[in-house]
């Protein structure tokens, strides 16, 4: 008997119970009925599966969502030669409207961030909250020539209005951009991506904040930890002798 068969059927009708007012808070729709049949449990996993994947400030894709929707991404560039795009954002100087303006306002800053950020990009593309206020973009077959204007066109669709915030205030707030496409015909990993986009926002932020940094072209050439996972072996020697072999 699993754990979950040998609960008390109050500790259940509990725990369903919960669920039920977690889903009806975060507004999905649920069957009228409260018997416990097919449609209602359906409806109920399907609720709580989605809200796993979503930030709660801000209904975006979550980390976890977005790291998924990385691998998936690598590997169909892996197979199919196309290139995709990954935009990695942090609000510029974000302490000082938490600092200056209060939490509420930060959090405000944060899910106006979020929607025109989900405004300017095509729906296909995931955009996810990655952090506190650091944002993602994956943008799937994305020309290196649409690369820089896409990013640009991101930028720019957050600093084009202030934030308008309670009691008549606002404030402008500005993003720091960097960029790195996937590698195409490769199998590399969604940490290694992640990290060459990283590099990029990093360039963005200390060459003065509120720019774009992309990384020239698709990377061709291939790390020796992407070598590994394309041939399965740990080391050039161990490569070499295959290649002996
Ligand atoms: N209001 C609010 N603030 C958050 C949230 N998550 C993280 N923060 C704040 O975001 C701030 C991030 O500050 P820093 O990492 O110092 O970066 P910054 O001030 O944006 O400076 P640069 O990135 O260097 O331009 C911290 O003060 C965090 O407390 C959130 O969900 N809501």
């Amino acid at each position: 008997m699993d754990s979950l068969t040998a609960s008390p059927p109050a500790l259940r009708r509990l725990k369903l119970d919960q669920a039920l007012a977690l889903l009806k808070q975060a507004g999905y729709p649920l069957p009228a009925t409260r018997e416990l049949g097919l449609e209602t449990l359906q409806a109920i996993i399907d609720g709580l599966c989605d809200l796993s994947l979503r930030d709660a400030l801000t209904g975006l894709a979550n980390r976890r969502h977005f790291r998924a929707a990385l691998e998936r991404e690598l590997d169909r560039v892996a197979r199919t030669g196309e290139s995709a795009l990954l935009l990695v954002l942090d609000i510029d100087h974000f302490k000082r409207v938490n600092d200056t303006l209060g939490h509420e306002a930060g959090d405000r800053v944060i899910t106006t961030v979020a929607q025109r950020l989900t405004d300017c990009v095509r729906p296909m593309d995931v955009v996810a909250r990655y952090g506190g206020e650091e944002f993602a973009i994956l943008l799937p077959n994305c020309q290196p020539t649409f690369g820089p204007l896409v990013a640009e066109r991101v930028r720019r669709s957050v600093e084009s209005e202030p934030v308008q915030l309670a009691h008549g205030q606002e404030v402008r707030v500005t993003v720091s951009v960097g960029g790195a496409y996937a590698p195409q015909w490769v199998r590399s990993s969604a940490s290694l991506w992640m990290e060459r986009a990283d590099l990029q926002l990093y360039c963005a932020k200390t060459e003065g904040r509120n720019r774009v940094c992309l990384e020239p072209t698709p990377v061709s050439s291939v790390s020796s930890e992407e070598k590994s996972m394309l041939f399965g072996v740990s080391s050039f020697a161990e490569l070499r002798e295959l290649g002996d072999e």
